[in-house]
């Protein structure tokens, strides 16, 4: 064979991952992907611009992609820096009238537009809003979570503010944006009948549109593999009756709390699967998406 015409193998192997995706491109166009993009997983720079590719490699072929991001960490610094106390009960921030305001500023001022900044750069289209823009999403004032005592360890009800639980979504604002070619990126500030600003958990916040959006697949971007047993290995299949167990057993904890009964609802909701990802590992959702290298945990009913 002459040399000049022999297939160089670094090439040859990018033409075949671009054939092994065709299929899952052909499956996926036209259907509607969330991505949860946690506070965790935007911390590296290199991170955030890999993820901003590959959502704008998603919308390129059909894909209704929508963002929900959160920003745990960096609402915690900023609070830190403010000299404002503040703690998690069960995996949500107690949140007074003062940490609300700081929430949305950072949710929904630098945060959603770094994001909307990174999609742009990558070449893509995105509009940044929040559950309060175009009446998105409604919210209620959650009720008293039952919690330890710090002090005396005794059980008893904690109030935990501001925190909003989505009980209405309005997709038209969602379906606008996604049908002029534009990705909405949405913070998790929600507002109340009682015009309120709640602070809504960013997975609670993606799975409650997820399921409004009838998603054919729900990413929760985080900083771990996926849901590991006591172990620490990988939990590569879950279903809701494997996550209560997980949950009464004590295998998962904080953020995961949250997280899992989020998918739970998501999928009961009508949404097909959940996958929880590592998002610091390069293009983890292409990976996941048009290869058949699955990762992380998988959550279907
Ligand atoms: N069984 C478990 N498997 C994996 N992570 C767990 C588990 N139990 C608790 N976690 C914690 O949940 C965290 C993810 O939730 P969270 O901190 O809310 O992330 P994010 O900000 O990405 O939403 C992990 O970093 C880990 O510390
Ligand atoms: C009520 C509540 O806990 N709200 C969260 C909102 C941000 C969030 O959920 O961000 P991550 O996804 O990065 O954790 C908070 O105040 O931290």
């Amino acid at each position: 064979m002459n040399s000049k015409h022999a297939p160089d193998p670094a090439l040859l192997a990018k033409a075949e991952t671009l054939v092994e995706a065709l299929p899952y491109m052909q499956r996926y166009a036209g259907q509607t992907f969330v991505v949860k993009y946690g506070g965790h997983a935007m911390g590296d720079p290199e991170a955030a611009r890999d993820f901003a590719e590959d959502v704008v490699l998603m919308k390129a072929v059909g894909i209704n992609v929508v963002v929900v991001h959160g920003g745990g960490p960096q609402i915690g610094a900023m609070l830190k820096k403010l000299g404002v106390e503040s703690h998690f009960v069960n995996g949500l921030r107690v949140t007074d009238k003062e940490t609300a305001q700081i929430a949305e500023m950072v949710l929904a001022g630098s945060i959603n537009k770094e994001i909307v900044g990174w999609i742009s750069g990558a070449g893509g289209k995105a509009v940044g809003i929040s559950g309060k823009d175009g009446g998105l999403v409604l919210c209620e004032k959650v009720g008293d979570t039952r919690a330890p005592d710090p002090n005396s360890g005794i059980e008893r009800n904690v109030d935990l503010g501001f925190v909003g639980d989505p009980v209405k979504v309005d997709r038209s604002i969602l379906d606008t944006l996604s049908q002029s070619g534009i990705i909405p990126v949405i913070a998790p500030v929600g507002i109340g009948a009682d015009g309120h600003t709640y602070n809504v958990n960013a997975d609670t916040m993606a799975g409650a549109i997820a399921a409004e959006l009838q998603a054919s697949r729900f990413f929760l971007l985080t900083d771990v593999a996926g849901v590991l047993d006591k172990q620490g290995q990988l939990l590569t299949d879950l279903d809701p009756a494997a996550i209560k167990i997980l949950q009464e057993d004590g295998t998962i904890s904080g953020g995961m709390i949250p997280k899992l009964e989020t998918c739970v609802k998501a999928v009961e909701g009508g949404v097909d699967a959940a996958v929880i990802l590592d998002g610091r590992v390069p293009h983890a959702m292409l990976l996941e998406i048009f290869t058949k290298r699955g990762a992380g945990t998988l959550v279907r009913r």
